[in-house]
């Protein structure tokens, strides 16, 4: 206990937690800890963790209990990762070159480039100051809320719901110059949406993971030119591709990658000096390039949750590396009974246990591990007046607000993921929908065991409507039959 904390209250301890990993193993003060009997009552309580070194006063002014509380434990978990050996990424506040949390008033410097030296050394503002430098403005990104197992922020829509928007969203549409469905192709204006707008979701709504593995092999090539064009300030030497097809995987699967929107950030920008080791085997890149004067954060879906960690991580998680998405089979659009025909290996489309709810999905003869990616969940874009009411609609939200819903009422034109139902309480639900890019996804949280029917939680008020409540048992189970499948 007492060696972290010190090492954790000294202004320069990643830059010794640095040269221990390093050195040899008989220098290195946590050598003995670096084993399976690493005792955690050495780990300091989070309210033990300092971190005030790392704000100046004006962001110590505006933090909040919670925020500190939640900084400390970031600090907590990135110290027992260097004392494990294990790479841990540095949490942004601890970053000697982050954007500052308070708004500048004065236009942002650019940042210097650091000296070999100063690479190690750890950012403070009283470190900042001695040095009498400009401030330094990279970004800095506060992540949000950690998505609560039963509750994502995304919501199933039900078919009963009244559009609560329903005055907003017609006056949107009167206003719009063109109103129409979005279709497959090009982009158009769509419920008072920008064609730009329309533009992103479509180019962020792959229909398949073919589509979504084009853009990932496009992404790549453009990576691999740009490692052939030399680092670039911001960017770390050796960047491994994350693109992985995993041969050894039974269910084909690739790793999941938002989709090129990083195409929508192209306007010329200042390179980033994130402040990170340059060997980080997990580069940062699903992280679009920020110009220096935009004080944005960035859509609150391009976070990734890692169920180890209990954090969130702007793209694949950097210990325990990427989702693995299992792929839909491959069925045109608009082809008869699409959804089905969509469904992966070891899964089909069956009468639900749960009564009254109808089809459902089912996992046969093979367990699954968790952290198996499904999705996007495939269906028409629509507005409120539909994916309110249709009861196969995701809501897609981008900064807290609504902006549009995917409908998966048509068979010929969605996927198997409509089947899936809600349900009932923690104990049965396998599956956590979660939105990625403006698609959603689901994702198994747990092993899910054959012959289990897949379930995931649709959010509170669609829930209700289901009559279901949390503490809800699964008491109406369907008498033991033999199944109708319908594939
Ligand atoms: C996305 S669909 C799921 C697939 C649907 N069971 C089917 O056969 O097409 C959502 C609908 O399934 C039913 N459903 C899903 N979960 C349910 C539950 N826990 N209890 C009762 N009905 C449920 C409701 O009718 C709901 O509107």
């Amino acid at each position: 206990m007492a060696s972290v904390s010190s090492a954790s209250s000294s202004g320069s301890d990643d830059e010794n937690n640095d040269k221990q990993a390093a050195s040899s193993s008989s220098s290195n003060p946590f050598a003995s800890m670096i084993d399976t009997d690493f005792d955690m009552s050495k780990v300091p309580e989070t309210e033990d963790i300092r971190v005030e070194q790392y704000f100046s006063k004006e962001e110590l002014a505006e933090l909040s209990k919670i925020e500190m509380t939640r900084y400390r434990n970031m600090k907590r978990n990135y110290d027992v990762m260097r004392m494990l050996g294990l790479p841990g990424k540095k949490p942004y506040f601890m970053e000697r070159n982050r954007r500052s949390l308070v708004q500048p008033k004065e236009p942002p410097t650019p940042p210097l480039t650091s000296s070999e030296s100063e690479e190690d050394e750890e950012w403070t503002p009283e470190l900042e100051r001695k040095k009498n430098q400009p401030p330094k403005k990279p970004w800095f990104l506060l992540p949000p809320k950690k998505p609560r197992i039963l509750k994502p922020k995304s919501q199933m829509t039900g078919p009963h719901q009244k559009p609560k928007a329903k005055k907003k969203a017609e006056a949107t549409v009167s206003k719009a110059p063109e109103t129409r469905e979005s279709d497959d192709d090009g982009a158009k204006t769509f419920m008072g949406f920008q064609a730009e707008e329309v533009a992103e979701v479509q180019a962020a709504t792959a229909s398949s993971l073919a589509e979504l593995e084009k853009k990932m092999k496009d992404l790549d090539l453009e990576i691999q030119q740009e490692e052939a064009a030399g680092p670039q300030d911001g960017q770390e030497e050796g960047s491994e591709s994350d693109i992985s097809t995993d041969l050894e995987e039974e269910l084909l699967s690739t790793t999941l990658q938002p989709a090129k929107q990083q195409e929508l950030n192209k306007e010329p920008v200042e390179p980033l000096d994130t402040g990170e080791t340059r060997k980080s085997r997990y580069p940062q890149r699903n992280i679009p390039r920020k110009n220096y004067k935009e004080v944005e954060l960035p859509d609150d879906d391009h976070y990734l949750f890692c169920e180890d960690c209990n954090e969130l991580y702007e793209g694949d998680c950097p210990v325990h590396g990427p989702l693995t998405v299992v792929k839909d089979k491959e069925v045109p659009k608009g082809e008869e009974n699409r959804a089905v025909r969509t469904l992966p290996d070891y899964l089909s489309v069956c009468p639900s246990k749960i009564k009254g709810a109808g089809d459902g999905v089912w996992l046969d003869g093979k367990a699954m591990h968790k952290n198996l990616v499904f999705g996007p969940y495939d269906g028409k874009i629509s507005g409120p007046e539909i994916g309110m009411t249709s009861g196969y609609a995701w809501q897609i939200s981008k900064n807290d607000k609504v902006k549009y819903y995917i409908d998966a009422t048509d068979v010929t034109k969605s996927s198997w993921m409509r089947y899936v139902n809600c349900a009932r309480n923690e104990e049965e639900q396998n599956l956590v929908a979660f939105q990625y890019y403006r698609n959603i996804y689901y994702r198994t949280y747990k092993p899910v065991p054959p012959g289990t029917e897949l379930l995931v939680w649709y959010g509170n008020e669609y829930a209700k409507e289901l009559g279901i409540s949390e503490k809800a048992q699964a008491e109406q189970e369907e008498p033991s039959q033999i199944k109708k499948c319908k594939a």
